[in-house]
């Protein structure tokens, strides 16, 4: 933290935070359920923490790098910051605005044109039409599909939709950025755009949140790092001390 951020309020602040899952688990085989169908609809439910006990603040501008290994907890972290997840325990306080990349082409209508999805994505977002008139050149010549946008979603190869949906979430103007791995799909040139354009948000001052399992990711834009561990926040500090510490453990 630099600095002038001593003493300002942060623009995300989660304390205690704790999110339990319940996962129906089928306490019978099939061969079972075939041979004794009376008793087929026996399930025992199981609960686990997917969060928990998690705290920590952000100050704008900050760049942040969440790393972890598979089913830790990273991506509900983001969900519970873009507002999409409650809590069962604990809080997440945001200030302003949030530009979620996350599940990036999950408002998309296959049904739909890619003109279309455009208005409707946006527009779900908050932006006002006059703000998608204003900026959907922009978006198209990002996502680089012109010659498809009369045509309807679901006949867009899946690297087409993710351009598409990036060139529209990184249109928002929310001043937290949540980037999860997009970056690892898509090809070579279009993740160099995406780079570029993150950078032109971070250099805005936005606060960015990126989660990933690439270092080089990582290190490019974020200063300090968040270790999640089987839910709980294990390691919060410089990103190179996180990775560190991730790699000897990992
Ligand atoms: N809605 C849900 N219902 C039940 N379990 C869930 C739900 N969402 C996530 N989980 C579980 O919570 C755990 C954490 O998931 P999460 O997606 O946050 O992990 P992650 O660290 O982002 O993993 P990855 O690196 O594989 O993307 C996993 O065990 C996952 O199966």
């Amino acid at each position: 933290m630099s600095e002038t951020m001593v003493g300002t309020e942060p623009v995300i602040s989660v304390r205690g935070l704790g999110v339990k899952f319940t996962l129906g688990r089928r306490n019978q085989g099939l061969r079972e359920l075939i041979l004794r169908p009376g008793r087929a609809k026996q399930f025992k439910a199981k609960s686990f923490w997917g969060l928990r006990d998690v705290s920590f603040d952000v100050h704008a501008g900050e760049a942040i790098g969440v790393v972890g290994r598979n089913g830790q907890g990273k991506s509900t972290l983001l969900k519970m910051v873009a507002g999409v997840m409650i809590p069962d325990e604990g809080s997440v306080a945001v200030t302003g605005v949030v530009a979620p990349l996350i599940e990036l082409t999950g408002g998309f209508v296959d049904d739909l044109t890619g003109r279309e999805n455009i208005y409707l994505a946006a527009g779900l977002r908050g932006m006002s039409k006059a703000t998608i008139d204003e900026r959907f050149e922009r978006i198209v010549d990002f996502a680089e599909v012109r010659d498809f946008l009369d045509t309807p979603f679901r006949h867009y190869s899946s690297g087409m939709k993710v351009r598409l949906a990036f060139a529209v979430m990184s249109q928002l103007d929310g001043n937290i950025l949540l980037v999860d791995e997009v970056l690892a799909v898509g090809d070579k040139a279009f993740r160099e755009k995406c780079y570029r354009r993150i950078r032109e948000l971070l250099d805005e001052g936005r606060t960015l949140f990126l989660v990933s399992h690439n270092d080089g990711d990582l290190r490019r834009f974020c200063t300090r790092g968040l270790y999640l561990r089987e839910g709980r926040l294990v390691a919060d500090g410089p990103l190179e001390d996180i990775l560190k510490r991730y790699a000897a453990e990992g």
